[in-house]
């Protein structure tokens, strides 16, 4: 019996722990956190089958440990693991979204022959925490593997227990990967929180400020919303290549401002249409079977207990939430809920609901 144990059961951690379960129900997986909320989530709801608190008592036990915390959590947990005894064939992997930090910190457990092979799923939300979790959520994704002098042996094992996320594997250095990712995913969510920020400030002054932006502000800003520490973690340790990035994207900025102040129309039809080219050729945002999550836009009245009395009928009625969000709530004004389901039938059933019980809802997906 193989025990995989989990540390860091949030968005990506219990994503995996669902696709391990349902390929290999042999498998006993054992699930930790900080969070005590997400432990007690996770259990009752099979994500995992076992939970602990602490860590360090559960890896010497286990067979594969799979580290899922912020990138910060992760160097530190590689530390700790570095004074463990742990079982002689263990298997270590992260899923950490920067290899360089990560793998040196890696490297004393790997001097003492530890197998540690870094990983990186290319999929996931500005959605966080045990309740996000979803089986599918790396179908079609590229996984970076970053597996050094790791035994073949190993890495076919690790490829055979993710092998139900359904992920397109890409071997690459740790430099490589950093690049890769610094200009594909930190950057923009660098620059997607500096816009929503900068415009926050620009429409301070406006009665309607940002309830006017559409979905070209939406599509744009959406990873805005993803988890401040984690994205932290993320930009201190990959800071010299963001850096980098950033000073070549503001070149590209000041270009264009320049065409922009000359009204200069030839360079902003190239301009637009350079990018326009690339951008046609990238295909559908998710290339998996299912969109990301499904939302429910409600209208709520100002009166205490509102949002606890929809949170009760959805729980009455099992009906799971992946997230729930106040829009908007001002005194004697009504405010609107948001709340996420993980797939459509619980969206449907839940729309279904609702509005039998009167609830006016604004807008679906
Ligand atoms: N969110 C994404 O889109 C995405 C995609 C690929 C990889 N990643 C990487 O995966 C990792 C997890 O990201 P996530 O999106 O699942 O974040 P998340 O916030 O959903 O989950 C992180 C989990 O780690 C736990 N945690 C925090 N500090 C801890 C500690 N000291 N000890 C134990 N547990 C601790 C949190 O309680 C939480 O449950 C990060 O390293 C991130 O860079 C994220
Ligand atoms: O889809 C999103 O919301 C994501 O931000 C996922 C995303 C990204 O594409 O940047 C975020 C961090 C990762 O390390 C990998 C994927």
């Amino acid at each position: 019996m193989t025990t995989v144990l989990i540390h860091g059961l949030g968005l990506i951690g219990s994503s995996l722990a669902l696709a391990i379960k349902g390929a290999h129900p042999d498998v006993t997986i054992v699930g930790s956190d900080v969070r005590s909320t997400s432990l007690t989530y996770a259990q009752q709801h099979q994500i995992v089958d076992e939970v602990v608190r602490d860590f360090s008592i559960a890896a010497p036990q286990a067979d594969v440990i799979i580290l899922a915390g912020p990138v910060s959590v992760i160097c530190e947990d590689l530390q700790l693991l570095g004074k463990l005894t742990l079982k002689p064939n263990v298997l270590i992997t992260d899923v950490g979204s920067t290899k360089q930090t990560v793998l040196t910190a890696a490297k004393p457990l790997q001097i003492r022959g530890v197998t540690f092979i870094g990983g990186h799923p290319m999929a996931g939300s500005h959605k966080s925490g045990v309740t996000a979790g979803r089986a599918d959520l790396f179908e079609n994704a590229f996984y970076f593997l970053v597996p050094g002098l790791a035994p073949k042996a190993a890495i076919t094992q690790l490829k055979t227990l993710l092998a139900a996320t359904k992920v397109k594997w890409l071997t690459v250095t740790p430099k490589q990967h950093d690049r890769l990712v610094g200009q594909l995913s930190h950057l923009p969510h660098v620059i997607a929180a500096a816009l929503v920020n900068q415009t926050q400030v620009a429409l301070a002054e406006s009665p309607m400020g940002l309830r006017l932006a559409a979905g070209g502000f939406k599509s744009l800003t959406r990873i805005a919303s993803s988890d401040p520490t984690m994205w932290t973690a993320i930009l201190t340790t990959n800071s010299a290549v963001v850096v980098a990035q950033l000073e070549a994207f503001q070149r590209a900025l000041a270009d264009v401002t320049t065409a922009i102040a000359a009204g200069d129309g030839e360079s902003l039809t190239a301009f637009f249409t350079a990018a326009k080219t690339t951008r046609d050729h990238l295909g559908p945002e998710r290339l998996g079977s299912l969109p990301n999550f499904y939302d429910v836009f409600l209208n709520i009245p100002d009166r205490p207990g509102t949002i606890a009395a929809v949170t009760q009928l959805l729980s009455e009625a099992k009906l799971n939430l992946v997230n729930i969000h106040i829009l908007e709530i001002r005194e004697e004004v009504d405010g609107v809920l948001q709340l996420t389901f993980g797939n459509a039938a619980t969206h449907d059933v839940a729309v279904t609901l609702l509005q039998a019980a009167n609830y006016q809802i604004v807008r679906k997906n």
